[in-house]
C-alpha cells in the first residue's frame, strides 16, 4: 500500500484527491492530509472521502510521495516544519505557484520533485497541467508522475521557467472563464432571458467551441469568421469587443498573472 501526503487541505488539494479517488489511481486508505490549524477541514475531508487526517509521525518518514499544496506565502515555514519529520527518500510533487524546484530542494534537501501547475478542473478529471522535474527525478518516477497528472486531465512537460506562463494560462484559466460566464449571466438577464437558461446556452457553447478547437484542423480566426457573417449579429458583437479593448485586456490579464506568478516566491 503507499502513502501519499498532502500538506496543506485546499481547494486545490480537494481537486486532487477526489480526482485520484474517483479515477482509482490512490485508495482514500493511501491518502494522507494535513494542514495548518483548521480541523473542521480536516474533518469535512475525513468524512467525505474517508482519507486519513489523523496519523503519527512515522506516516511521514514512509511517505511515497509528498505533495506540497498550501500557498505559496506559507511554503517557506511549511517546509521549515517538514523538514525534521522527514527522514525517508519521499519523492515531493509541487502545485505551488512560483515557487521553483531548487528552493524546495534547499529546504526539503536533494530529493526527486516534481513541479506541477494543475487546475481545479481535476475535480472532475479535465485539468489542464504543466510538469517540470528535477534531475533527481529517475525515468521511472517520471513516468509515475505524468500517469499521476493524466489521471486527472491532460499533462504537458514545459520548461520550468514555463510554468510562470502555464500557470497565468491554464493555472488561473477557469477562473476567467467562470468570471466570464458571471458577465454572460448578468448581461442575458438583461436582454430576456433566465439565469438558468443562459447557463445552459453559454456551458454548451463553452463545451462545443472547446471540442471544435480540439478536432478541427483549422486556427481560432479561421472558425471565428465561419461564424461572422457581413453585417451580421457577431461582427457587431466583435466591434463592440475591439473598441472596449478586449485584446488589450487579455495581454494584460496574462502578463499581470505571469508577472505575480514570478513575483509569489517573494510573497509574505
Ligand atoms: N486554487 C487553484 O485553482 C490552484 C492552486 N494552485 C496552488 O495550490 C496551492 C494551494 O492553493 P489552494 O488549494 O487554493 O489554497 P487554500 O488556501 O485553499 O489551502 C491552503 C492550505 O494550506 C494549509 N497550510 C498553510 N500553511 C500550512 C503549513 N505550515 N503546514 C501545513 N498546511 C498549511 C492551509 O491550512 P489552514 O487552513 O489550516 O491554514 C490550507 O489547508 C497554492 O500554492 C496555489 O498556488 C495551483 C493550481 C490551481
Ligand atoms: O491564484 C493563484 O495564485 C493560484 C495559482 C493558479 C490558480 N490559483
Amino acid at each position: 500500500m503507499k502513502k501519499i501526503l498532502f500538506i496543506g487541505a485546499g481547494s486545490m488539494a480537494e481537486a486532487l484527491i477526489q480526482g485520484w479517488i474517483k479515477e482509482k489511481v490512490f485508495t482514500a486508505q493511501e491518502i494522507y492530509v494535513t494542514n495548518r490549524s483548521d480541523k473542521e477541514r480536516l474533518q469535512f475531508l475525513h468524512d467525505t472521502y474517508g482519507v486519513n487526517c489523523n496519523f503519527d509521525h512515522d506516516t511521514y518518514q514512509q511517505a511515497d510521495l509528498i505533495i506540497l499544496a498550501m500557498k505559496p506565502k506559507d511554503a517557506i515555514s511549511a517546509m521549515h516544519e517538514l523538514k525534521p519529520k522527514i527522514t525517508g527518500q519521499s519523492a515531493i510533487l509541487s502545485i505551488l505557484a512560483g515557487i521553483a524546484i531548487n528552493t524546495i530542494t534547499e529546504h526539503l534537501g536533494a530529493r526527486p520533485v516534481a513541479r506541477v501547475m494543475p487546475n481545479t478542473s481535476a475535480t472532475i478529471g479535465m485539468s489542464a497541467s504543466g510538469i517540470a522535474f528535477n534531475d533527481k527525478v529517475t525515468t521511472e518516477q517520471r513516468s509515475i508522475f505524468l500517469q499521476l497528472l493524466e489521471a486527472v486531465g491532460s499533462v504537458i512537460e514545459v520548461d520550468e521557467d514555463q510554468l510562470h506562463a502555464v500557470t497565468a494560462l491554464s493555472g488561473s484559466g477557469p477562473a476567467y472563464i467562470y468570471y466570464l460566464m458571471e458577465a454572460f449571466e448578468r448581461v442575458g438577464t438583461k436582454v430576456g432571458l433566465s439565469k438558468d437558461t443562459v447557463r445552459l446556452l453559454m456551458t454548451q457553447t463553452l463545451a462545443g467551441t472547446a471540442e471544435m478547437l480540439k478536432q478541427s484542423v483549422d486556427d481560432p480566426d479561421v472558425l471565428r469568421r465561419k461564424v461572422t457573417s457581413p453585417g451580421g449579429t457577431t461582427e457587431a458583437g466583435i466591434k463592440a469587443l475591439e473598441q472596449y479593448q478586449f485584446n488589450e485586456a487579455i495581454e494584460a490579464c496574462i502578463k499581470e498573472a505571469e508577472a505575480r506568478s514570478r513575483s509569489l516566491a517573494n510573497s509574505k
